[in-house]
């Protein structure tokens, strides 16, 4: 049967509304879509600069990707469209905003909505290793919260990391695991060290080999130099499982499918995610 043709947006369809993010996003702007009322997010590039960092073509593949995923916690990107100097993306809403916002605010989170978290992304990270794509980008800074307090993987896409260059120089090093630091091929294993880091750090309130100098933090990482503080006081079965995902050995990483069957996230996380 004919596909359904894919609407021609135009900036006509919307009504703009605040910014998001303030400019942390690059140029994102609330909007409402006339027509239907509903409620976007829309991310407005210029294409000068899309153009002066070669993305061009990232970004298209991105888009294609990203236009079929379809998963509760992943940011939907639901099209695009451009004019003479810009291309516009229309994006997911998440409406109770920014993870890392939320962690600095409660300095860190409950063993149940760490669980449930953690549960969700790794649900999230099973379908897209199902559809072979991996090292999302799932540090706080990457993660939003939808209305119903579900986790989103915001994805940015590396090349946006690229683009917001600095960003990227002083952007932490925590999530990266030995394999990377080594910089030897990675595989979908890469996501479950970042998912531990992660844990760690949503129990915690920061990362476990955080250290002033990035070639501290590098020494820690290799060595897997993982310790718990005594405060705030956490559970054997969180420690147990941050333990099994922190491996040096990436073959020897808790498979995403085991995670979920984890005691300590079958009897912590929220089954409703
Ligand atoms: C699926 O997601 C994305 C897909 C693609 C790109 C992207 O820029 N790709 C690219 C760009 C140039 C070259 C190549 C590729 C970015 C995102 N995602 C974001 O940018 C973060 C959420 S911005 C929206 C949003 C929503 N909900 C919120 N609630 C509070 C703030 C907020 C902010």
């Amino acid at each position: 049967k004919a596909s359904a043709v894919e609407k021609r947006w135009t900036l006509n369809d919307f009504d703009i509304g605040m910014p998001l993010g303030r400019g942390k996003f690059g140029h994102v702007y609330l909007a409402r879509e006339k027509r239907s009322n509903h409620i976007v997010a829309l991310k407005v590039l210029f294409k000068s600069q899309l153009k002066q960092s070669q993305v061009e073509h990232q970004l298209r593949r991105e888009v294609e990707i990203q236009s079929h995923l379809r998963h509760p916690n992943i940011l939907r990107l639901y099209g695009y469209f451009y004019d003479q100097t810009r291309v516009y993306l229309i994006l997911e809403y998440a409406a109770k905003g920014e993870v890392y916002k939320e962690l600095q605010k409660c300095k860190y989170f409950s063993e149940r909505r760490t669980a449930t978290y953690i549960s969700s992304l790794a649900q999230a990270l099973i379908y897209l290793h199902g559809k072979h794509v991996i090292h999302r980008d799932i540090k706080p800074e990457n993660l939003l919260i939808g209305l119903q307090g579900e986790l989103k993987i915001a994805d940015f896409g590396w090349s946006v990391h690229t683009f917001n260059r600095r960003r990227t120089m002083c952007g932490t090093l925590d999530y990266l695991p030995p394999e990377m630091v080594e910089s030897v091929e990675h595989d979908a294993s890469v996501d479950i060290w970042s998912l531990g880091i992660l844990c760690y750090e949503f129990l915690f309130g920061a990362p476990p080999f955080e250290a002033k100098e990035h070639s501290d933090t590098y020494r820690r990482i290799v060595k897997v130099d993982l310790k718990f503080p005594s405060k705030p006081i956490v559970s054997p079965g969180a420690k147990e499982l941050i333990s099994q995902m922190l491996v040096k050995d990436s073959s020897q990483r808790l498979p995403l499918h085991k995670l979920l069957e984890h005691p300590w996230i079958v009897q912590n996380a929220d089954p409703s995610g």
